[in-house]
């Protein structure tokens, strides 16, 4: 096959791929792409040929492409990476990019590139992901999502010394309601206790069921009064309303912070010693450490 027979039979490949090819010089500026890579960045080859990333996209953008240019380069061997990339006209794509040094002429070492939109890809993978960290019957997060965030709050609080509190809710007699109503109602009763209490917190609490009618909420950048008031609130709203037709539930709470040397046993041993004060104290109320 002739030189230019190969050149056609090459560029109509390249043209009839999905995924984005594209090609840069030692200079990082842009010899060469398909079509694809065309429609995508929405520019005519012409106003893309010859200029670089810094005079295409915003800075930002830039910025992250030659960065990543030039560790490929700086290794000398093909690089995969992949993120979400904001284009110039606000569309958000998750972008797998594999990159790879060519030589475009006698020692001049170049970029080739190919990136795939794998957009909807990452966001089932999301999807999946949040999943399971969601308990199948309250919808609230599981104890899995719970052991995540408290090593993730533990960690800021080693760091930056930002607080966080922690409120172990028990809910009272829980056996009764099974029996007395049937575990499907039993059921029902979680459900709306759950959503009882998410709409009683804000965005830097977090609830999670942590075992049958068990919850914790972990409570971010708080004073001792305030998660002392949140939970006091709590407890006076679940025993004032019905969950169910006929049934009324109360619960315990233990109420501490986290201290210096803390790690998620210590809190748990602590939390949960101080819900079991307020089961012997008599159930339906809040017991939290006085001195820290
Ligand atoms: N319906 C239903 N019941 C559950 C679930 N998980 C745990 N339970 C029930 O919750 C009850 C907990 O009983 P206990 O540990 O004796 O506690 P309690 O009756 O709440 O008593 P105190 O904790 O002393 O107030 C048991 O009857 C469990 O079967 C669930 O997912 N659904």
């Amino acid at each position: 096959m002739k030189y230019l027979e190969k050149d056609l039979l090459l560029n109509s490949v390249i043209n009839l791929i999905d995924d984005l090819i594209f090609y840069k010089d030692k200079d990082f500026k842009y010899i060469g792409c398909n079509t694809a890579f065309l429609h995508f960045i929405n520019i005519s080859a012409d106003k893309l040929i010859g200029k670089n990333d810094f005079e295409i996209f915003d800075h930002d953008l830039a910025s992250l492409f030659r960065h990543h240019d030039k560790l490929m380069l700086a290794e000398g061997k093909i690089r995969t990476n992949e993120e979400w990339v904001t284009y110039p006209d606000g569309s958000r794509v998750y972008l797998l990019t594999k990159k790879i040094p060519f030589e475009y002429a006698t020692n001049h070492i170049g970029i080739l590139g190919i990136s795939r939109d794998i957009t909807s890809l990452e966001e089932a993978h999301q999807q999946l992901k949040a999943q399971t960290l969601l308990d199948e019957l309250t919808k609230v997060k599981n104890r899995k999502a719970y052991n995540l965030k408290i090593k993730a709050l533990l960690a800021g609080f080693e760091r930056y010394q930002t607080p966080f509190a922690i409120i172990s809710i028990d809910i009272d007699d829980f056996k009764k309601i099974n029996d007395n109503f049937g575990h499907d109602i039993g059921d029902k009763v979680l459900q709306s206790f759950s959503a009882l209490i998410e709409n009683h917190i804000r965005q830097t609490d977090h609830l999670f069921r942590v075992g049958g009618e068990e919850f914790v909420i972990l409570s971010e950048s708080k004073t001792k009064i305030d998660t002392i008031q949140l939970a006091e609130k709590l407890r006076q709203t679940v025993a004032s309303k019905t969950l169910m037709p006929g049934i009324n539930i109360t619960i315990s709470l233990g109420i501490c912070a986290v201290i210096k040397g803390d790690c998620a046993n210590s809190i748990a041993k602590r939390v949960d010693s101080l819900l079991y004060q307020a089961k012997t104290n008599g159930k339906n109320n809040i017991v939290f450490k006085p001195v820290e």
